[in-house]
């Protein structure tokens, strides 16, 4: 390893490039290692402190150093110092091989604990690739039998994807944990999971089939092309059984009313401060916060339990055997207690109901058909919440108010996400926006 003050150095000009890093909004006052743990020689586990001002967040990095390094690691070069390269080593077979054998063997090297789930024989020696794609997180698979996610921003503790999948271990609708990596402390670092080889994505499967819908003009969305209608069905009634089997494992309660309203306050908040970060958000405010209004109003008490937390298309996956969800982790801007808030289930519902609207709204862009782009997502969204409610989910046909307001939430979260992590995208909730402000 350089000395610290070159290796911080590099990694304040590489984080920022990094579509994981969470602070891309801000800069960066200071980078500082707080663990630096030797797995093998030139290869290290770094903890990080990463100062943004008033904020200091932890990120993690395994980071190899060699004299020259195979075109194969290029994408993961953070730069060069005397003597070597300096690479991320989430792109190295190798590294991701040894990390595997630890978890196998459940090693402990220095504040590092590698863990398997009890019973379990790792497979070790598979082969590893990095996955692309729009992450919060990095994720290698192992030769289509494991998923290995490491958390890049860390929090305190267990992180909520590896807690929620233990504790409904069993259940057809979420992929089994393998193993996992943790600090002696207990802050999770890496989840191991079953890898659902013959799964696909809900984001792809939808947008594939707003795209024939949109592209057949003047069929009806039944009969055209691709119609995703029973397969959101489907997903409705997974989710249902979900909610039910986190309600089991953690319990529901009833919210005080001093809770409602600071998560009131707590939206209108976040839709003043995204009006002042995004001001195409302006015209909308009016609307959003007359649902927030009502939300406040609202006589009776919600009934609240641990959710998925950040729930869209994205999240799901379609397997030969039915639809699983992934990644509880809560929305990644969240902080780590906020994650674990309980929640009503309709929030997870209100989530997934802008996913059929942003798949929509992000065919239409392309090819201009709105009120075809509507049809898909009013069919869609239908569906959804006839499987939810026929599941035994509540009805979200009967809490209009709740979900109108968890939507604008959700969307006004949205327009601060793509602002900052995909500004190409920006157009996407915000014509979703003036439509449901309407
Ligand atoms: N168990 C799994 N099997 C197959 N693919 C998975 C699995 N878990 C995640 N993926 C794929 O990896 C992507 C990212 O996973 P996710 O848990 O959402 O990570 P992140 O926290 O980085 O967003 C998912 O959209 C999915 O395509
Ligand atoms: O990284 P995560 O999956 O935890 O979630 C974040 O990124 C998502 C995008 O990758 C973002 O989701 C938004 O875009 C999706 C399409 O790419 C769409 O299905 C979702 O409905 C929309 O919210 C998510 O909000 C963000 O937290």
């Amino acid at each position: 390893m350089p000395p610290e003050p070159v290796l911080t150095g590099l990694l304040a000009g590489w984080l920022p490039r990094q579509r994981w890093f969470a602070g891309k909004d801000r800069e960066i006052s200071g980078v500082s290692v707080v663990t630096a743990t030797e797995l093998r020689p030139a290869l290290h586990h770094l903890v990080l402190a990463v100062e943004q001002g008033p904020v200091v967040d932890h990120y993690q990095l395994v980071i190899g150093s060699s004299r020259d390094i195979p075109e194969r690691l290029r994408p993961g070069e953070i730069g060069l110092v005397p003597g070597s390269v300096l690479y991320d080593a989430a792109h190295d077979p190798e590294a991701n091989a040894l990390l595997l054998s630890r978890m196998a063997d459940e090693t402990h090297i220095g504040s590092l604990r590698f863990r398997h789930t009890p019973g379990v024989a790792i497979d070790t020696g598979l082969d590893s690739a990095l996955i692309a794609g729009e992450q919060s997180n990095t994720s290698v698979i192992f030769a289509d039998s494991y998923i290995c996610k490491l958390f890049r921003r860390l929090s305190p503790g267990v992180n909520p994807d590896l807690e929620v999948n233990l504790a409904l271990s069993g259940s057809e609708h979420t992929p089994a944990v393998i193993g996992w990596m943790e600090t002696d402390s207990g802050d999770t670092l890496a989840l191991l999971s079953e890898y659902l080889r013959t799964g696909t994505d809900g984001w792809k499967l939808a947008v594939t089939s707003a795209r024939d819908w949109l592209c057949d003009v003047g069929s009806d969305p039944a009969t055209a092309g691709g119609d995703f209608a029973a397969e959101s069905e489907r997903l409705g009634a997974a989710t249902a059984a979900v909610h039910r089997d986190l309600a089991e494992a953690f319990g529901v309660t009833t919210q005080p009313r001093a809770d409602l309203l600071t998560m009131v306050e707590r939206m209108r908040a976040q839709l003043s401060e995204v009006c002042n970060e995004v001001p195409d958000l302006r015209p909308q405010a009016e609307a959003i916060a007359s649902a927030f209004d009502d939300l406040a109003a609202m006589p009776s008490p919600l009934t609240v339990q641990r959710v998925h937390g950040d729930y869209h298309l994205g999240q799901v996956m379609r397997t030969d055997t039915g639809w699983v969800l992934l990644d509880f982790e809560g929305e990644p801007a969240r902080t780590p207690t906020e994650r674990k808030d309980l929640a009503h289930p309709l929030r997870d519902v209100a989530g997934m109901l802008r996913s059929f609207e942003y798949a929509a709204r992000f065919m239409e862009a392309e090819n201009g058909l709105e009120s075809r782009a509507y049809a898909w997502a009013a069919r869609n969204r239908d569906a959804f919440c006839k499987g939810y409610a026929s599941a035994g989910g509540p009805d979200p046909a009967e809490h209009a108010s709740l979900i109108r307001a968890f939507e604008f939430d959700k969307a006004v979260y949205e327009v601060r996400y793509e602002a900052r992590n995909r500004p190409s995208w920006l157009h996407v909730p915000l014509r979703s926006l003036s439509h449901l402000a309407a």
